[in-house]
């Protein structure tokens, strides 16, 4: 065990290297509301995990879904979430992009709305990423950031994106760190350090703490968050209500307790992100045991798949009736450089995506790259003319029933070119996230674990549902899938930066064990944790 040059609150250990400046962060102050929120709040996350468990093996066993009759009279209410800050009243674009410093000062400039810090799906959660993550934050709350990198110089301009940061969701842990002899919360670590340095420097300069929570299954889960922000805005003497976080509604359970999460996040909402990517991931997750469960070739698998759809207007109707903003997901498509021809079918799928947010009623939309910044504000701009934000669009005819969300289409066409595709960027985001870089482009598209764990999960589905057969007649195997996986290993290695590296021979490893092992690997980043 690495010994540490802090000092440590009681109880607590840590085991990662204290490189120089994580002191700063590393604080005994700091570190010890990271204990007092572990002691007060793992018990009940350890609690809310073996809920996900044992409810999981309900839907294994056959049950589906539905909006919980216990809490149909929060539904019915006519309640409303607290007032938005004026920071984050306008949220037409909001760029993404992973805690690196570089993509910081980048996201900042890049003309959005608002920008989400991401410590979760665009992120390799080792220890360097997370503590250096933790610094960039620091400077660029108070706008010393700054970096020379390939002869170019990085600073933050006059205006710049609002703040939003995405902690790590409640299944992962920390693990370089102990209190009382077990590791702690990733998603509490990073929130805590976060607020603890700078929430007040970000309210005495206009704007405050604002989170988004990612892959949530219940309200509960949110009732945890929501206890925690109290707790902490106890302990750091700030008003209650000073804390804003916007959900992410990206698994098939949260989709029916919508109105609950706000609920309960009632005074520190500000809102719901439809996180498409993890919300497919988690359909195909949750019914894995369903052999009539089927979804076709990934690029089939869009925003206008009838279950996409119902869940989209859903989270639409849903906001807006309870005063809260309705944030649209992320289109995979990046910018294609030196090639005009395929950049413009990839803009036209980007500038479709933001228009059919803007034109249902979506408040504003996630992009993935500065290039798609003004595009996206273009299509909320048609729409939204010059008001901030359409909160006060309603959509009372929008009838989304239980079946609506389960009608999972498109099953067809399950192709050779698709199973391969999955293969290819599985292997080649293990890779990568293995080597520390947790989102790549790969054949043009922007991806990250949410997306990685479509392709890994379709292919485990595919060898298991009756419905897994591939266009020309012939059922996906594990004998088929195993055979594919060197080939594609091989193309990895040649086209992936590095990926002659240890990490993308590993990659193929896991992703065979994964793809055809009995069971099913809940999250593809806990094994993967373990590795790095
Ligand atoms: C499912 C979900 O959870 S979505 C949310 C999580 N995913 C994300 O946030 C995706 C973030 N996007 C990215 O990481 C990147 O855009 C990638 C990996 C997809 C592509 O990155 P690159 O190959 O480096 O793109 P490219 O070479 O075109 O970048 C051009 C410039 O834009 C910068 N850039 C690209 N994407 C971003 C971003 N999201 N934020 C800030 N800067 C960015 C690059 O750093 C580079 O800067 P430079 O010119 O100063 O060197
Ligand atoms: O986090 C976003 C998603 O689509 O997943
Ligand atoms: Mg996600």
């Amino acid at each position: 065990m690495t010994q540490s040059p802090i000092a440590l609150p009681e109880g607590m250990q840590i085991t990662g290297k204290i490189q120089p400046g994580y002191e700063q962060i590393l604080t005994p102050e700091a570190l010890a509301l990271v204990a007092r929120l572990t002691r007060a709040f793992e018990p009940r996350r350890q609690e809310l995990l073996a809920v996900r468990v044992e409810r999981a093996k309900r839907l294994d066993a056959g049950e589906r879904p539905d909006f919980l009759p216990e809490t149909a009279h929060i539904r019915d209410g006519d309640w409303k979430i607290a007032p938005i800050p004026k920071a984050l009243e306008c949220r037409r674009v909001e760029i993404t992009g992973p805690v690196e410093r570089k993509m910081v000062i980048n996201a900042f400039n890049s003309g959005a709305d608002s920008y989400m810090t991401d410590f979760e799906d665009s992120n390799t959660p080792n220890w360097d990423n997370q503590l250096t993550g933790q610094i960039n934050m620091f400077d660029a709350v108070r706008k010393t950031i700054s970096l020379e990198q390939n002869g170019k110089s990085y600073k933050l301009n006059d205006t710049i994106a609002t703040l939003v940061v995405r902690p790590r969701g409640w299944h992962l842990d920390e693990k370089h760190v102990l209190v009382d002899g077990k590791r702690i919360s990733g998603g509490i670590f990073d929130f805590a350090l976060f607020m603890f340095h700078n929430a007040k420097e970000q309210l005495a300069r206009g704007a405050g703490p604002y989170f988004y929570l990612p892959k949530m299954e219940s309200h509960l889960e949110a009732r945890l968050w929501n206890d925690i922000f109290v707790m902490t805005q106890t302990e750091l003497g700030l008003p209650q209500g000073t804390i804003k976080a916007t959900v992410l509604i990206e698994t098939i359970l949260a989709a029916f307790e919508m109105d609950e999460i706000l609920y309960e996040l009632k005074e520190h909402s500000s809102g719901l992100n439809a996180g498409r990517w993890d919300y497919i991931f988690s359909c195909i997750k949750k019914f894995k045991l369903d052999k009539d469960f089927c979804l076709a070739d990934r690029a089939k698998v869009t925003m206008t798949a009838p279950f996409m759809r119902a869940y989209a207007l859903l989270l639409l109707k849903t906001c807006h009736k309870r005063g809260a903003p309705a944030i649209g997901g992320m289109a995979a498509l990046i910018p294609i450089k030196n090639d005009p021809e395929k950049n413009d079918v990839a803009m036209g799928g980007v500038r479709n995506d933001k228009a059919r947010d803007a034109t249902d009623g979506y408040d504003g939309g996630w992009v993935a790259h500065p290039g798609l910044v003004e595009l996206a504000m273009g299509e909320f701009t048609k729409v939204l003319g010059d008001k901030p934000n359409q909160i006060d669009k309603q959509r009372p005819d929008i009838d989304v029933k239980a079946a609506d969300l389960l009608n999972f289409q498109p099953e067809a066409p399950i192709t050779e070119a698709g199973l391969r595709y999955n293969i290819n960027v599985g292997i080649h985001y293990l890779g990568s996230w293995l080597a520390g870089n947790g989102c790549v482009p790969i054949h043009n598209l922007m991806e990250d674990a949410a997306t990685a764990e479509i392709s890994r999960s379709q292919v485990w589905q595919w060898i298991r549902s009756s419905k897994g057969v591939l266009e020309d007649g012939r059922k996906v195997t594990a004998e088929m899938v195993r055979a594919m996986i060197p080939e594609e290993l091989a193309k990895v290695q040649r086209d992936a930066p590095g990926g002659d590296g240890p990490t993308y021979v590993r990659a193929g490893q896991i992703f065979e064990e994964m793809s055809t092992s009995a069971s099913f690997a809940e999250f593809l980043t806990l094994p993967l944790y373990e590795e790095i």
